[in-house]
């Protein structure tokens, strides 16, 4: 299996943190969205951006940002990576990358075939694609749910698109997203949480687990089929 890279998204602890990476995130999300329970405000994210020290790559999450936050961001916490969680367009997301000088993700929901024709004019302009699930009715967020979406759409996918899956990955359905998506990336947030914005390092455990029997079978007395 290639290499897939893993962000863990929401954090807000030096614990949750250090057992993320210790265990071998490649990225790691904080969130700026005051409606979302993992919201963390500029002050404390760029206090848990210089905590990372270069050990993974970190991530800002925000909403639909205006120009004054996006300059925030690129001058008061500097991260690696703006993730685009609105409803960005592509042209929007040439300009915030532009402005902050940053490289940025762009998250886009799947709840049918035709939203796949949506990701293509953003390839010129992201360095990343996210696929997560649509915002369920009644949640004002537009991530972070915990609901995953019909991988077995991504069949249509093309293959040289590559992605970030999320949605509702935990322990429980790794295995199944990686065999039938098969992303180069994976986001996991309420999926290793005890209650909405409180990670829980016997969860973040259990999920790196499930990885590594995916990633390493091995090593865990699984053949490869
Ligand atoms: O986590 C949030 O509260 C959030 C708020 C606003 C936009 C995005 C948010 N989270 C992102 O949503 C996906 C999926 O999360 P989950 O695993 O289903 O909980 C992930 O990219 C989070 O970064």
């Amino acid at each position: 299996m290639s290499t897939i890279d893993i962000k863990i998204c929401g954090l807000s602890t030096f614990e949750a943190i250090d057992t993320a990476i210790a265990r071998g995130s490649s990225h790691v999300g904080f969130v700026h969205f005051d409606k979302s329970p993992r919201h963390v405000d500029i002050a404390e994210m760029a206090e848990l951006v210089d905590y990372v020290q270069g050990r993974a790559e970190t991530v800002i999450v925000t909403v639909d940002p205006d120009d004054d936050l996006v300059e925030r961001f690129a001058s008061d916490v500097r991260p690696d990576w703006l993730q685009l969680h609105g409803g960005e367009t592509p042209e929007r997301v040439r300009d915030v990358r532009r402005m902050a000088g940053l490289k940025v993700m762009k998250a886009l929901p799947v709840a049918d075939i035709e939203d796949l024709d949506r990701i293509e004019p953003y390839m010129a302009f992201a360095d990343r694609i996210l696929l997560d699930s649509r915002r369920p009715k009644g949640s004002n967020l537009p991530g972070g749910n915990g609901v995953s979406f019909d991988w077995r759409l991504l069949a249509a996918l093309d293959p040289a698109i590559p992605f970030m899956l999320s949605g509702g990955l935990d322990a429980e359905n790794v295995e199944a997203a990686v065999r039938i998506a098969q992303p180069s990336g994976l986001d996991i947030s309420s999926g290793v949480e005890s209650a909405p914005g409180i990670k829980d390092i016997g969860r973040l455990n259990r999920f790196f687990d499930a990885f590594a029997r995916i990633a390493e079978p091995e090593l865990h007395g699984e053949s490869r089929s």
